[in-house]
């Protein structure tokens, strides 16, 4: 039985984990588990937080599902994962591991997810300048805990170690007692200097911040140590690698031409293209861009379109109807939902309902809320909705970075990728129509692909 290599991707609404066949381009066998709903949020302060122990149990979920004569030919685990967010432990108490086969989280704080609302504009303003090409965003790991040191200080001197649900994961799987981070992911938190690959640590500590709990960096498909312990049959000293960040996994599992731009339709979207080779970003953050620079890989960058709004407002349409619905006396299912809303705007070939679907605002515009415009007696059908809804959720992210922009730049052709995209005819018919660009779909386009082949090239 030849070798594997395990990608996982711990995204926002959903867990997927793929088993890499030798020659890293055969998916070998793969699976989704619905990851934490998010959690209530009575606090009044726009918290969004999801549980370890529920992202944990999908994860262990989807896992099971996997082939075990597969899994215990796994020559190399790789993990990814929602970017920006942060979750806290205590160091060598971070997981329960009397399951025997697998484990479960212990001392852990709850993840602050990148869709968190609490660091308000003034909040953020009130924060040091940071030294990067990166502006800092409410959601971004580095402001939620500026936003703890003012509001609940007492909360941080309960726990050591911090990093994102990805590298929380590595940590438990090698055993550490510290948090190993990826610039990839640093990034997504601020106050980090891509170009020096550091955090800025001075600026830091004289805010005060508690760098004790920030992680230490390591390049893009570093191994950062060993499985400790037999894992869903993965024997004990599997090496595993720093973990990556989703956004550039999905982009590394269907990107293969400079002339390649990614469409990444997730809970998030975005569209990004490479950079050339010898590009460094500005040195200061230009907030009112809705473009910015990640890094990605060998000290490259993407640029990229980032939107908070993607399949998250379709399922915020879908868990509204849900509850108007239940208020009716109706119980549907939202798989059921899904197929009746494609089913229903694919017998509408358009409309002239508009819909801008940022209830989430942008980063770069945090205060441009949803809108629907030109409504009209005719144009309020299911069909008419949704395929506004949809057309609104393409339209935004190409006018964050629109096509002449990426022609521009030498983009011949769009790859799709994600769920969202995956799933739903419409919001691929929308995308066909928004760009005047030959438009793939990936064959196996997503993070968990794209962390297992990047590992593998750096085998
Ligand atoms: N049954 C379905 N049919 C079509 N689209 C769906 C369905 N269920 C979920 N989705 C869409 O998929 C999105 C989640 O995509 P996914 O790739 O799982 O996200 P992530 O990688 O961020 O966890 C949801 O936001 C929703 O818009
Ligand atoms: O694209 C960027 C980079 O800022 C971020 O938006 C980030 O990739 C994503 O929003 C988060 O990682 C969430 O991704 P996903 O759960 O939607 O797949």
């Amino acid at each position: 039985m030849s070798n594997f290599i395990l990608g996982i991707d711990l995204g926002t609404t959903s867990v997927k984990a793929v088993l890499l066949a030798a020659g890293c381009r055969t998916v070998a066998a793969g699976h989704s588990e619905p990851t934490a709903a998010d959690l209530s949020d009575d606090s009044g302060i726009k918290a969004k937080e999801q549980d370890p122990g529920a992202i944990i149990n999908a994860v262990n979920r989807c896992l099971a599902q996997l082939p075990g004569d597969k899994l215990q030919h796994v020559s190399r685990v790789g993990l990814t994962g929602q970017m920006h967010g942060v979750l806290f432990w205590k160091a060598n108490s971070g997981c329960d591991w009397s399951n025997v086969n697998y484990f479960t989280p212990r001392d852990t704080s709850q993840l602050v997810t990148w869709q968190d609302g609490r660091c308000s504009s003034d909040f953020l303003s009130s924060l040091p300048k940071p030294e990067s090409h990166l502006g800092v965003s409410t959601g971004f790991g580095c402001a939620t805990i500026f936003w703890y040191m003012k509001h609940r200080p007492q909360f941080l001197d309960d726990f050591s170690v911090a990093g994102t649900i990805q590298d929380y994961v590595v940590s438990m799987l090698c055993g550490l007692d510290s948090c190993v981070m990826t610039p990839q992911n640093a990034a997504s938190w601020g106050f980090f200097n891509t170009a020096s690959s550091q955090w800025n640590e001075n600026i830091l500590k004289a805010a005060g911040f508690p760098v004790r709990l920030l992680p230490r960096c390591v390049p893009p498909g570093a191994l950062v140590g060993q499985t400790h312990s037999d894992w869903h049959g993965i024997p004990a000293g599997t090496p595993v690698g720093a973990a990556l960040g989703d956004f550039q996994c999905s982009v590394y599992s269907c990107m293969s031409s400079p002339a390649d731009a990614v469409l990444n339709i997730s809970t998030s979207a975005q569209l990004t293209f490479a950079m050339p080779g010898d590009f460094t970003p500005p040195n200061s953050p230009q907030l009112e861009s809705s473009i910015s620079y990640f890094p990605y890989f060998d000290s490259s960058y993407l640029a990229v379109a980032a939107s908070l709004n993607g399949g998250n407002a379709l399922a915020t349409f879908v868990e509204t109807l849900t509850a108007w619905t239940k208020e009716l006396g109706v119980e549907p299912k939202d798989s059921c939902l899904y197929e009746k809303l494609i089913g229903s705007a694919l017998n509408q070939e358009s409309s002239d309902l508009m819909v801008s679907p940022t209830i989430l605002g942008e980063r770069h515009a945090p205060l441009c809320l949803g809108q629907v415009t030109n409504i009209s007696a005719s144009n309020l059908s299911l069909g008419h909705v949704f395929r506004a809804l949809c057309r609104g959720v393409v339209s935004n992210v190409a006018s964050m970075m629109p096509v002449e922009h990426l022609q521009r730049a030498g983009v011949r052709r769009l790859v799709g990728s994600g769920s969202a995209l995956a799933r739903n005819e419409v919001l691929r018919q929308e995308v066909e129509r928004a760009f005047p660009l030959q438009v793939v779909y990936g064959q196996n386009a997503d993070s968990a692909v794209g962390v297992a082949m990047a590992l593998c090239d750096r085998l």
